[in-house]
């Protein structure tokens, strides 16, 4: 995918973003901005999705937690359709913003990415994690897309955005299933309960997307975060990053930069599948570091089992979905921060 370079505007930014002395980044002072663009092979266990080989994608979700994607399938030019559209919707006042994606299935939310049931953020930040987002339910914008939506179907722009996140839905929820069943006929082989199938935890119909921008940070301190450390709740996470990089992977107590590589995708593991392999595969720590250039744009695909299907493993006492998202909810309002699977773990 191509690297953006809109020249951004500090109206589209949430109010507490916009600094005045931020250095502007257009394809005029291309060079000046790059200066912290790294492209090149890294470290990250590389799987390939025409040809998936099972030990080596064991390995990765075993030892990392996280891996690259090559071969994905998804059209390089629908890739770039969507950063640029993204770009452009991002580029929209902060207060059109927050007007036309108000309500699922698309809303607009900026300095946290703890969202309720709606899709709006559960509560004001605390900490603010310096981007805003669009949360997207895809399996509410397909009959969305085609029904009468009032006078926000207007604009052209947010039109051809939804379209694209549902050709872009469609992909994702291809690999994804594809890719778990790869990842969990391993678990199921390995099982001595033959009524056990790994398989069948992922429910594709709770597929979200959200689309992230993060502004350039002209003195990024300790504590200002693109996104904090966390693992992610899902089985599964898709991630897709522009040229700028910031994303990093915790492993063995070291943290990995994860290179930019245009239409390579970055798949992680969710505490989800750490319960359903019970504990096997790592619900993988990550965060995002601001780039002091260059605003950064992401996509984040996530995939969760049905709310009540039931997770029995030896590690974790019982537990569903749903009681898992209410109790990283209620942590977060009580304490400032998900605690996570720890609070479901068996006493050994
Ligand atoms: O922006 C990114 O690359 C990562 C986003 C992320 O970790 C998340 O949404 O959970
Ligand atoms: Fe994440």
């Amino acid at each position: 995918m191509k690297n953006m370079s809109l020249p951004y505007s500090s109206e589209s930014y949430p109010p507490i973003f916009r600094q005045p002395n931020r250095p502007l980044c257009n394809s005029k002072n291309q060079d000046l901005c790059n200066d912290e663009v790294v492209i090149g092979p890294d470290t990250l266990p590389v799987i390939d999705f025409q040809c998936i080989n099972e030990e080596k994608l064991h390995e990765a979700c075993a030892d990392w937690g996280v891996f690259r994607l090559v071969n994905h399938g998804i059209p390089t030019s629908l890739l770039n359709q969507l950063h640029e559209t993204s770009k452009q919707v991002f580029n929209y006042s902060f207060e059109s913003k927050q007007k036309l994606f108000s309500s699922s299935p698309v809303t607009y939310f900026w300095g946290t990415p703890a969202l309720n049931s709606k899709g709006l953020p559960l509560q004001q930040p605390k900490n603010v994690n310096w981007m805003e987002g669009f949360n997207i339910a895809l399996s509410q914008l397909s009959s969305h897309t085609h029904a009468d939506n009032g006078d926000k179907d207007d604009d052209p722009l947010s039109t051809s955005f939804r379209y694209l996140i549902q050709e872009y839905g469609n992909h994702q929820s291809r690999i994804a299933e594809m890719i778990n069943k790869a990842i969990t006929d391993r678990l199921d082989q390995g099982s001595l309960d033959d009524s056990r199938h790994c398989s069948s935890y992922l429910s594709l119909s709770t597929g979200i997307l959200r689309v992230y921008r993060y502004p350039a940070l002209v003195q990024p301190n300790e504590t200002s975060w693109g996104m904090d450390v966390h693992t992610d709740s899902s089985i599964i996470s898709i991630l897709n990053q522009d040229l700028v990089g910031g994303l990093q992977f915790l492993r063995h107590g070291h943290w990995h930069h994860v290179h930019p590589v245009p239409n390579t995708l970055i798949v992680n593991l969710g505490d989800m599948m750490q319960a359903i392999s019970d504990d096997k595969y790592k619900s993988v720590k990550h965060r995002v570091k601001l780039n002091k250039y260059e605003e950064r744009l992401s996509m984040g695909y996530f995939v969760f089992p049905d709310d009540d299907t039931l997770i029995q493993s030896s590690s974790y006492k019982p537990l569903t979905y749903s009681a898992f998202r209410a109790q990283v909810q209620q942590d977060i309002k009580a304490v400032g921060y998900k605690v996570g699977l720890q609070r479901f773990r068996q006493p050994s």
